[in-house]
């Protein structure tokens, strides 16, 4: 399920749920509500086969954005949960314009790509960095074929301000045992982000990388407006749709 930014590379783990694999009735929780992604539909890839014990994460952040993903998804696997981690869609388009220009620095500026006449404040909504950020629109299709319960959405924000919180309820979300916790994370002043303290199998500290919070390039105040009024309805009918107020305003 989609991060911020625009890639689509798919990534899998396995995670080992702590729980007693004797424990009969766990276990069958676990297969009954931990559905297992053992396909990709999209790339009709074999995934790792989940054990006992075990959940499958897959993630591949053009799903969400993708019409036909939803469906191909419930066909494979109806009681998959869907995680989405969902950013003010104005930072999320300089954030995804700034990972395209790192890879093609003679891309025009950020204003032509997003607007047709930006003198009228025309925004350009078939610009994938924007079209991207229109939730409620991608949420639509989803509904269309899983329960809302499904479905979580994460703050990237809070992931930043506040990472502990947000894993608070992924892990809930997954009805694994609230491992993760503030003390597995430290502020980084250098990087500007929260890292690891002690990531599993190391001693050693660990961030993100550096495509992970890049600086972005400045963009002139009237467009950054304009863009909040454009997206201003498709966030509200996105709190609505989700019942949860991201704060994007
Ligand atoms: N802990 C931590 N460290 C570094 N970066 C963090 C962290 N938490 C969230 N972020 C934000 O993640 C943004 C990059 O995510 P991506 O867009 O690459 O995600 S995705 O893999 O394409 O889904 C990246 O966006 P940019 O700041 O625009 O680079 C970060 O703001």
């Amino acid at each position: 399920m989609p991060g911020f930014g625009c890639g689509a590379k798919r990534k899998t783990k396995v995670l080992h749920t702590g729980i007693h694999a004797n424990h009969r009735a766990t276990e069958r929780r676990l297969h009954s509500t931990h559905n297992v992604v053992s396909l990709d539909p999209l790339r009709r890839n074999l995934m790792p086969r989940t054990l006992e014990g075990q959940l499958t994460m897959e993630k591949t952040p053009s799903y969400f954005v993708t019409p036909e993903v939803p469906a191909r998804i419930h066909a494979m696997s109806a009681h998959t949960k869907l995680i989405v981690v969902v950013r003010d869609p104005v930072t999320r388009a300089i954030s995804d314009y700034t990972q395209t220009l790192s890879k093609a620095p003679r891309l025009p500026a950020f204003e032509d790509l997003a607007f047709r006449n930006h003198s009228i404040g025309l925004v350009d909504s078939g610009w994938s960095a924007v079209r991207i950020g229109l939730y409620a629109k991608h949420l639509e299709h989803w509904l269309r074929h899983f329960p809302q319960q499904q479905l979580l959405f994460v703050s990237g924000e809070r992931l930043v301000t506040d990472p502990a919180r947000e894993l608070a309820r992924v892990q809930d979300f997954l009805g694994l045992k609230r491992i993760i916790s503030d003390k597995h994370f430290y502020f980084n002043q250098t990087k500007g982000f929260p890292c690891l303290k002690k990531p599993e199998g190391s001693s050693l500290p660990h961030c993100l990388g550096k495509s992970k919070g890049r600086r972005h390039p400045a963009i002139n105040a009237r467009y950054i407006q304009q863009l909040r009024e454009f997206y201003k309805p498709f966030n509200l009918k996105f709190y609505q749709m989700t019942g949860q107020d991201f704060g994007w305003e």
